[in-house]
């Protein structure tokens, strides 16, 4: 049996050690990621929900934002959850006037489109490629993805209420995004669906 898949969280800012544990329940080793060199050791790479300004302003005082990219480039796969989402936007609407973005995914990501922390909702999400019941998708200050490209694939949308037809998770090629926070709700598979994606199996 080959061993099993690196997957790096990356701890620049934001819900860190809860992705850390839903991996590790998912029998794949870990690491926080905090410099450009580590990102050698990993095969995959989440980036977490937190606060995109600040991970970004972080991102750079680190010297992370280039090698970032260019393992994106590269074709590292790379999970984003909210904030995380928005790091792998190629555009994004409503953010501030220096903040940057590793990018890699071909759409237009709105910030805080959902309204403020205290809209805080809930709301069952159907995931294209995943087995059962839809996900019970938390949303926080949640950006949705406005419009994608050509080899962009929404995967995810909200099927019910005033916003139902938001697309709240994509995926392009080895790139997954999705606007809610699976590491908070304990429903390990869209994290186990990045498993697959890391192992060349989905
Ligand atoms: N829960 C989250 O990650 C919120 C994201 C935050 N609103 C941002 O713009 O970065």
């Amino acid at each position: 049996m080959s061993a099993p898949p690196t997957i790096g969280v990356l701890a620049l800012q934001g819900d860190i050690a809860e992705h850390l544990r839903v991996l590790g329940g998912l029998g794949v080793r870990t690491r926080s990621v905090l410099r450009a060199d580590q990102l050698d050791d990993v095969d995959g790479l989440i980036i977490p929900g937190g606060e995109s300004t600040t991970m970004s302003k972080l991102a750079v005082r680190y010297d992370l934002m280039d090698p970032l990219r260019k393992h994106v480039g590269e074709g590292l796969p790379v999970y984003g959850t909210c904030a995380g989402m928005i790091m792998l936007a190629d555009r994004i609407l409503d953010g501030t006037a220096d903040q940057q973005t590793v990018g890699g995914i071909d759409m237009t990501v709105r910030r805080n489109a959902f309204g403020r922390q205290s809209e805080s909702f809930e709301a069952q999400v159907g995931i294209d490629g995943l087995a059962g019941d839809p996900v019970e998708a938390l949303f926080i200050r949640a950006p949705w993805v406005e419009s994608i490209g050509t080899d962009t694939v929404a995967i995810g949308q909200v099927s019910s209420g005033d916003r139902a037809g938001r697309i709240v998770a994509v995926r392009q090629g080895s790139l997954l995004a999705t606007s809610f926070h699976p590491e908070l709700t304990g429903d390990a598979r869209i994290h186990g669906l990045f498993v697959d994606m890391v192992k060349g199996q989905a």
